[in-house]
């Protein structure tokens, strides 16, 4: 036991949100006294808050709906690599890392310092690096950040090149202190099916 280790953000009314975007909220919306058995929970939150992973759906109005991703995608082998004090993330930040067999990729940042406030600026997947990655194989990329573009981009080139070439997206990870390495990993969407993404419970075990 203890094995697996949590990279999810917690969700309470502490968690940063996109500027503007709605606010995340539990509330018991019938309590055991009113129904005289249970308390009924209800929650409102925009999926891109915390851990979450992007549809295509989200930049593409013809893109796949969450119901329609692979499952496979966000459970397997992973490996976690660290990436400290970048502005960007492209290929030449990546020219030493063995990416030999690696299906999802997991970067630490460590650039999201307060995860109780949204970052002002967070480094940024460079859109080439979507080809590189794609060529060797790689089909998932996860970030300890809010967003794979500049946090104002209206373009969202990172996100649509990845998405091209076959390569889904996972955010808002919590990798302090994790080692780079081989992992498994889970971190399974929830069935929505007309969602632009979903939240998730981000889980890693080391591989021996
Ligand atoms: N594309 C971003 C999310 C995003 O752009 C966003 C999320 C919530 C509310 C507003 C957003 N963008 C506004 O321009 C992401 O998932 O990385
Ligand atoms: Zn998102
Ligand atoms: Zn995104």
């Amino acid at each position: 036991m203890g094995t697996w280790i949590d990279i999810s953000q917690r969700l309470d009314d502490k968690v940063a949100v996109w500027p503007g975007d709605t606010p995340f909220s539990y509330k018991v919306n019938w309590s055991k006294e009113e129904s005289g058995s249970v308390n009924v929970g209800q929650i409102n939150m925009s999926i891109h808050t915390g851990t979450h992973i992007d549809a295509p759906f989200h930049f593409d109005d013809d893109g796949k709906r969450v119901i329609d991703l692979d499952l496979d995608l966000y459970m397997g082998n992973a490996r976690v690599i660290h990436l400290p004090n970048k502005t960007s993330i492209g290929v030449d930040e990546l020219a030493n890392i063995d990416l030999q067999d690696v299906t999802r990729l997991l970067i630490r940042t460590d650039a999201w310092k307060d995860r109780s406030v949204f970052p002002q600026t967070i480094p940024h997947i460079q859109p080439e690096l979507a080809a590189y990655l794609s060529e060797h194989g790689v089909r998932l990329i996860g970030l300890d950040l809010p967003s794979v573009d500049p946090l104002d981009s209206k373009e969202l080139s990172a996100h649509h090149e990845l998405a091209d070439h076959g390569i889904h997206i996972l955010e808002g990870l919590v990798l302090d202190g994790i080692e780079p390495g081989n992992y498994e990993l889970a971190a399974l969407p929830l069935p929505l099916v007309e969602a632009d993404g979903s939240p998730v419970r981000a889980v890693l075990k080391k591989s021996p």
